[in-house]
């Protein structure tokens, strides 16, 4: 009889999982695909499990096989070739299947801002993503949903404070001082005149955010960058196996190390957190992870949401990763900008000698006044956006203007692509041109340009990162005159965030001199 129990416990719950795998990689991606087909949406033909996956690191890996011939900006055709292609096919809506998921392609701006601001509440970072970034940075604020995402936004939120703000804004001065001291050294010490700026702007944001955020050093906090780019690399590829079920339980090559270096990882988060706990309530920091470990102490908050040591590293990963990847990138591409375009260097390089006086310690209030070089970052995001906001998925059946879209669908905006478009900017889209930012009314009424993604989950950290990119910038631009070196190959490729393949070396001339 016994027996009979058993077995019949364990036949029902194989059913369960069976219905609910069959509905989840056939009969709800079936459903959607009908729904939206029936509104006159279609796309290329999803194989079962891998979706679009093959077509789509096919066309990647052609068009990134070679560098590009000259400096030309014109690089939707080279990142997102599957867009140009299925957008020529289809439409400008159309939809394609990463693994099971669907994502309709959305570049209609009423829609976009539609989506991002009203469906915020409804919508949210789907399994599949949060899956494939879960050993990377965990459920912190940037993969969290609902009131999860929430509680973890209200905790944050004050370590971005304009008035904290300020304060890091001394750190930032501080530690772009020390590179640029590490860049001199390096020119004398080699004899040369190159020098490759893309790592010296890793180094720099990295060390930002440790001092800000961890209040730790660059020294302490190297290990864990290190750590967490291995462990970016090895789930982005663990990541082509996660369509099939069970994958991640596969005790393969990729798992297995993701497993060692996640514990590698924790353990040095750890030790910083445990160095920190005997400070907190001692002292009167602020930043990010005094906040966080405050919120450990308190018994749980009134909507029943509490922060353990899990959340805090996870949380802690999470900004590592988005409070210096981003940035470093975006510093290296309008170095490269500049650098190939020396007029604008020369006409950013007075206003900053001007408005800095001294051009040694700039103040906050100084830094409103740098127009030109807020231009110029701006066109740097434009030609080469840094980070695209990921895809959401619906979790509700709504109405989205003329739409019906079925809960399981998510939505994919191509940035890259709205931002090179020349209906939006002109025929010229596909050059540096910064003066199309001189009127920043442009942007808040009928030109899209989100580089930090926009409604509720827009990003936390966008007043620090452009903060710390004027101040990089300025201080770098009063104390060297810079070209693009000969060597540079231009070969920008997407690898999470748009970087240029080989990094982007220049030639580097102290003004003094
Ligand atoms: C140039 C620099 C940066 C760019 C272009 C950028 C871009 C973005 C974008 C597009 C998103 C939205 C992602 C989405 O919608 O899925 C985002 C979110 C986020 N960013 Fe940034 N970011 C930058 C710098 C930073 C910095 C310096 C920090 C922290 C110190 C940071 C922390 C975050 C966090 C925590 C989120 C998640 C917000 C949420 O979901 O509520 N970012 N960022």
């Amino acid at each position: 009889m016994l027996v009979l129990v058993w077995v019949w416990i364990f036949l029902s719950v194989l059913a369960i999982v069976a219905y609910n795998v069959l509905s989840f990689y056939w009969l709800s991606p079936r459903h959607i695909r009908r729904v939206m087909e029936s509104q006159g949406i279609s796309g290329p033909k999803p194989r079962f499990l891998i979706g679009n996956m093959k077509e789509m690191s096919s066309l990647v890996a052609t068009t990134t096989c070679k560098d590009m011939t000259f400096i030309d900006h014109n690089i939707v055709g080279r990142i997102i070739p599957h867009y140009v292609l299925w957008s020529k096919q289809y439409g400008k809506r159309f939809i394609f299947w990463v693994g099971s998921e669907p994502r309709m392609c959305l570049t209609d701006t009423n829609l976009i801002k539609e989506f991002f601001i009203k469906h915020s509440n409804h919508s949210g970072k789907s399994w599949l993503q949060q899956e494939g970034t879960k050993h990377f940075i965990g459920k912190g604020v940037l993969m969290a949903n609902g009131m999860e995402w929430y509680h973890q936004r209200q905790i944050v939120s004050p370590a971005f404070m304009a008035d904290k703000l300020k304060n890091y804004a001394e750190y930032m001065v501080q530690c772009t001082n020390e590179m640029l001291d590490s860049l001199s050294e390096a020119l004398r010490s080699s004899g040369s005149t190159e020098v490759e700026i893309g790592q010296y702007m890793v180094q720099v944001t990295a060390e930002i955010i440790c001092r800000t955020a961890f209040d730790s050093s660059y020294e302490k906090g190297k290990q864990i960058f290190e750590t967490l780019t291995q462990l970016q690399h090895l789930c982005s590829q663990a990541n082509q196996h996660l369509y099939f079920p069970g994958s991640r339980f596969f005790p393969n090559k990729y798992n297995r190390e993701i497993k060692s270096k996640k514990k590698e990882m924790e353990n040095l988060l750890k030790e910083i957190i445990a160095s920190r706990k005997v400070r907190v309530g001692t002292s009167q920091q602020s930043d990010l992870l005094s906040l966080l470990l405050s919120e450990t102490n308190k018994s749980k908050s009134k909507k029943g949401f509490k922060i353990d040591v899990q959340m805090v590293m996870d949380e802690c990963k999470t900004f590592f990763f988005a409070g210096h990847e981003t940035s470093s990138t975006l510093l290296t591409w309008t170095i490269m900008l500049l650098a190939s375009n020396t007029e604008w260097q020369c006409r950013v390089r007075a206003e900053v000698l001007h408005v800095l006086n001294d051009g040694q310690t700039p103040l906050p209030e100084q830094l409103h006044k740098l127009i030109l070089l807020n231009m110029v970052i701006n066109e740097s995001m434009r030609l080469y956006p840094p980070a695209f906001p990921f895809p959401r998925m619906f979790f509700d059946d709504i109405k989205l203007g003329d739409l019906d879209i079925p809960k399981g669908l998510s939505i994919w905006v191509p940035v890259l692509a709205i931002n090179h478009s020349e209906d939006i900017w002109g025929k010229d889209a596909n050059e540096f041109k910064p003066e199309r930012f001189v009127d920043t009314q442009t942007f808040t009424t009928g030109k899209l340009f989100m580089p930090f993604g926009m409604g509720p989950r827009t990003c936390i950290g966008q007043a620090f990162a452009l903060r710390e990119a004027k101040i990089v910038l300025a201080l770098l631009l009063s104390r060297f005159s810079f070209t693009i070196s000969e060597n540079y190959r231009h070969a920008p490729v997407n690898v999470l965030t748009l970087k240029p393949k080989y990094g982007v070396p220049i030639h580097l001339k102290p003004l003094s001199s």
